[in-house]
C-alpha cells in the first residue's frame, strides 16, 4: 500500500468544481473523460503485460472512463472483454460505450474474471452501498484488479467505512487522490494508489505527506538558533525523557527537561529543580513539550496554565490536551495538538464525519494545528490546510512513539516558522526512521543514532 508524495486529496464536490473550472477554460467534459480513459488503459497495458483483460463499466462516467479505455487497449491489440451492470446513464458514458464497437456482456454471466479485472463500476458517483446481489458476483472474480479512480463501494470523502467487494492491487485517482485513498479503512482496499494527471487543476489545501525535506543546518546555526526545546518532565519520567531525546535527535539545537535528575541522553539539559515558570521565561526557548508522561491533575494544569501564559509555541499531548482546551482559541499562538483517537474522542466528542472533517473542525475550535495520530494521521491546520500521511509506518504501533512525536514537533517547532509545516516535517521524520528501522521497532530505537 502506498499513496504518491504531496499529491492533492479532494473531496467529491471539490473534484466535481475543479471540473466544471477546467470546462469554464475550455476542456471538454468528454476531453477530460478521453484523457481518463487513456491513463487507464496505459496502466492496465502495463500490469496485464499481454494478458487478457476483463473491464466492468458502470452506469456514470466511472464506467465512461472504462469504456474508453477497453476502446484503447484494444486499438492496441490487447483481449479486452467488457462486462457492464447497465446501459450507461449519463451521455458521456453513453458516448463512450458508442465508440467501443466490440461486445459488452451482463456482468453476472462474467463467468470467473481474468489476468486483469479493470474495476470501473463506480467512482465519486456512488450513493449509497452496492447492492448485495453485485457484490456477490464481484466477490466471485478472481484476478488481479485495477480501480478506476476508487475501488467500487467505497465512499469516496471517506466519511462512511462501506467496503468494496473487490480489493484492488492498484488505484489509479483521476485528478487528484481522494479522502477514502487516505482514511482507514477504505485506504488497505486500495493498493498502490497512482495519480493520473488529466489537467484538473486541484488546489493545494489537502494533500499527502511531502517528501521528508532533509535537515542539513545551515552553516551560521548555532544550537539555540537550532531551536531551544523545553520539556516539561511528568512523573512518568520515560516518556518525557523520549520526547527529549526525540527533540534532539529531531534537529534541537539544546533541549532542557525540567522535573528530572537525568536523562536519556548526556546532552539534554536535565533541570530537577522545578523552576518551570522561570524557563518559560527564557527568551531562547522556542517551543515548550507538555504532555508526555503527565497524568491530569493539578501539577500539570499549573505548567499547562504557565505556558500558555507564556506565549511561548506549544506541543500538547495526552491529558495537557485537555488541561489546555479551555484556553488554547483565546489568543492567537503557534500550537500543536497530539491526540491519538481516544484521547481526541475525549477532546471533541462532538466531532463528526470522515477523520479529514473532524480534524479540521478541532483545529478550527482551538486555532491549533491538530496531528490527529493513527495509522491514517492527518494533520489539520485552523486556515483549512491538511495533510495525509498514510500509509505511516506500521512499526510506530507501539508504546512510547507518542512521546517520541511529540518531542519531534517541538523540534521542528522551536525552529521557527509555521506550526502546520512543522507538525508535517515532525510526522514525516518519524515516519521516515520507523521505516528505516523496521520489524522490532521500540520507541527507544527512534532516538538512538
Ligand atoms: N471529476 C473528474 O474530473 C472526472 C471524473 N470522471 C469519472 O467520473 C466519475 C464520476 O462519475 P459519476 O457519473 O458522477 O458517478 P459514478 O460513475 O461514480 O457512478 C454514479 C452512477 O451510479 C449510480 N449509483 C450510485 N450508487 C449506486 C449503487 N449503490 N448501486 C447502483 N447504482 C448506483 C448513480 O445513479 C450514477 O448513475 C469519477 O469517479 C471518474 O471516474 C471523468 O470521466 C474524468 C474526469
Ligand atoms: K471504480
Amino acid at each position: 500500500m502506498s499513496v504518491p508524495a504531496d499529491a492533492p486529496v479532494l473531496t467529491a464536490d471539490a473534484m466535481r468544481a475543479a471540473e466544471a473550472a477546467c470546462v469554464a477554460a475550455g476542456t471538454t467534459l468528454a476531453e477530460l473523460m478521453e484523457r481518463a480513459g487513456a491513463a487507464v488503459a496505459d496502466t492496465a497495458w502495463r500490469m496485464a503485460a499481454g494478458a487478457p483483460i476483463l473491464i466492468l463499466c458502470g452506469p456514470g462516467n466511472n464506467g465512461g472512463d472504462g469504456y474508453v479505455a477497453a476502446r484503447r487497449l484494444a486499438e492496441r491489440g490487447a483481449a479486452v472483454r467488457v462486462a457492464a451492470l447497465t446501459d450507461p446513464a449519463t451521455e458521456l458514458a453513453r458516448a463512450a460505450r458508442a465508440a467501443w464497437t466490440g461486445a459488452v456482456e451482463a456482468i453476472d454471466a462474467v463467468p470467473s474474471g481474468a489476468p486483469l479485472i479493470v474495476d470501473a463500476l463506480f467512482g465519486v458517483g456512488l450513493s449509497r452501498p452496492i447492492a448485495d446481489d453485485l457484490a456477490a458476483v464481484l466477490r466471485r472474480l478472481s484476478g488481479r484488479v485495477l480501480a478506476v479512480d476508487v475501488p467500487s463501494g467505497i465512499d469516496s470523502d471517506g466519511g462512511a467505512d462501506w467496503m468494496p467487494p473487490l480489493v484492488a492491487d492498484v488505484t489509479l485517482a483521476l485528478g487528484a487522490l481522494k479522502p477514502a485513498h487516505v482514511l482507514l479503512p477504505t485506504a488497505r482496499s486500495c493498493g498502490r494508489v497512482l495519480l493520473a494527471p488529466i489537467g484538473i487543476s486541484a488546489d493545494r489545501a489537502m494533500r499527502t505527506l511531502p517528501r521528508a525535506p532533509s535537515q542539513v543546518p545551515g552553516p551560521a546555526m548555532h544550537k539555540f538558533s537550532r531551536g531551544m526545546v523545553l520539556v516539561f518532565g511528568g512523573p512518568m519520567r520515560g516518556a518525557a525523557g523520549l520526547a527529549a531525546a526525540a527533540a534532539l535527535r529531531a534537529g534541537a539545537g539544546y533541549v532542557v527537561l525540567d522535573g528530572s535528575e537525568s536523562a536519556t541522553l548526556l546532552a539534554i539539559i536535565a533541570e530537577s529543580d522545578e523552576k518551570f515558570g522561570e524557563r518559560l521565561g527564557d527568551p531562547r526557548v522556542g517551543a515548550v513539550v507538555i504532555g508526555p508522561g503527565f497524568p491530569a491533575g493539578e501539577e500539570l494544569l499549573f505548567a499547562v496554565e504557565a505556558a500558555l501564559d507564556s506565549g511561548k509555541p506549544l506541543v500538547l499531548d495526552a491529558a495537557a490536551i485537555d488541561a489546555a482546551l479551555p484556553r488554547l482559541s483565546e489568543t492567537p499562538r503557534k500550537a500543536i495538538l497530539t491526540p491519538h483517537e481516544g484521547e481526541f474522542a475525549r477532546a471533541f466528542p462532538g466531532a463528526y464525519g470522515s477523520k479529514i472533517d473532524r480534524a479540521k473542525a478541532a483545529a478550527t475550535r482551538t486555532q491549533a494545528v491538530v496531528v490527529y495520530k493513527g495509522a491514517d494521521t492527518i494533520i489539520a491546520a485552523p486556515d483549512g490546510r491538511v495533510a495525509a500521511a498514510w500509509p505511516g509506518s506500521p512499526w510506530l504501533a507501539t508504546a512510547g512513539t507518542g512521546d517520541v512525536l511529540a518531542g519531534a514537533c517541538g523540534a521542528m517547532l522551536a525552529r521557527g516558522g509555521d506550526a502546520f509545516d512543522a507538525a508535517v516535517a515532525a510526522v514525516g521524520w518519524h515516519i521516515a526512521r520507523a521505516a528505516h528501522i523496521g520489524p522490532g521497532l521500540v520507541a527507544d530505537d527512534l532516538i538512538r543514532d
